[in-house]
């Protein structure tokens, strides 16, 4: 595959960034990759297992010359990263992100931008519950989305980053900010305050003792304890700038959570099971779609069915 960017520089060296270095460098997709992250450990680690071509000492460094820019930290860091790389930025480059969370990952690094750079924020949506530095792989992207939300960002940037997600594997679409966001709560991010809320009773329920739990976890928790076991900085920073979707939907999931242990408590079985048969064509609907792979971890190179 042929060089899309001359220079990319990846600020923040997690599981994401790892990813997109190692699908870039397998596809020769960037001419030189560069990378920061903010502890010196993340940095000695980097530079021992080869990721990024070349590892900076500050985030200024790193965006010198880059064509391409990509934020791969935790949203609450988002800001401050754009406010000091900002002066630096090559003009004409583009800015891109990567967040779970794109209204406020707009808000917050739109304002310092230079005018004469393009913003294009990015959300794959693939992942596993590691992180760091040694978690990425080339795979990770892979017949997975990856939704750009361009706001407006001028169409020659918004094509030629498209034209990278796709070289690493990803399906693109376009989206608006809020209802990304909204999707993004029903889809993603209340299930995961599900699965943290399970695996937290499940710890509570002292009848049942911790090596219960790990024998006898059938494939429905075994996934909540692998989803729960989440980065608590990157979920705590979605919960809190996705606020208003989330409540939304976890007020509309208690309703329905309330109709579910009224039926249970008053034997209304036409209700269990007319629900439990509309849910199941649901998930029927999805993989006559092609859009299941069934794959323990989510995100994890798994191919289409
Ligand atoms: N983990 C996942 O499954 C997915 C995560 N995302 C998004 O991608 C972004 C990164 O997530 P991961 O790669 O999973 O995180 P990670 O925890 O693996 O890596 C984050 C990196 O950012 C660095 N960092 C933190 N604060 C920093 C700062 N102020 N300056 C410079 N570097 C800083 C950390 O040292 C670490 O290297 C997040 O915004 C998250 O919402 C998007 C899709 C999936
Ligand atoms: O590991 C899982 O189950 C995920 O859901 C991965 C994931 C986490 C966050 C995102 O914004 C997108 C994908």
């Amino acid at each position: 595959m042929s060089q899309i960017y001359d220079r990319v520089a990846l600020i923040g060296l997690g599981l994401i960034a790892s990813s997109m270095f190692w699908a870039m460098k397998r596809g020769g997709l960037a001419g030189e990759v560069t990378g920061y992250a903010r502890s010196e450990e993340t940095r000695a680690t980097a530079r021992e297992i080869g990721l990024c071509d070349r590892v900076c000492e500050s985030a200024a460094e790193a965006v010198e010359g880059a064509d391409l820019v990509v934020l791969c930290v935790p949203i609450g860091a988002m800001e401050a990263v754009t406010v000091e790389i900002a002066p630096h930025l090559a003009k004409g480059a583009t800015v891109s992100d990567v967040g779970s969370v794109k209204r406020a990952v707009i808000e917050a690094v739109k304002p310092h931008l230079p005018k004469d750079v393009h913003f294009v924020p990015a959300h794959p949506l693939a992942g596993t519950e590691h992180s760091g530095p040694k978690s990425g792989f080339a795979e990770l992207f892979e017949n997975r989305w990856c939704l750009l939300v361009p706001e407006g960002a001028d169409t020659k940037a918004v094509a030629r980053l498209r034209k990278l997600w796709e070289a690493m594997g990803a399906n693109v679409d376009e989206m608006e900010a809020d209802h990304h966001d909204l999707v993004l709560a029903v889809t993603s991010h209340a299930p995961h305050l599900i699965a943290y809320t399970m695996v937290g009773v499940a710890d509570d329920l002292r009848r049942v003792t911790d090596s219960e739990i790990i024998k006898y976890s059938a494939a429905g928790f075994r996934d909540f304890t692998r989803i729960a076991a989440s980065d608590p900085t990157m979920w705590r920073d979605v919960f809190l700038t996705n606020k208003d979707a989330t409540l939304e939907i976890l007020g509309r999931f208690t309703e329905e959570l309330f109709a579910l242990q009224r039926a249970i408590r008053t034997g209304d079985g036409d209700h269990l099971f007319d629900y439990f048969t509309h849910t199941r064509a649901i998930r029927r609907g999805i993989i006559e779609a092609g859009q299941d792979t069934d794959a323990p971890d989510f995100g994890r190179g798994a191919a289409k069915e």
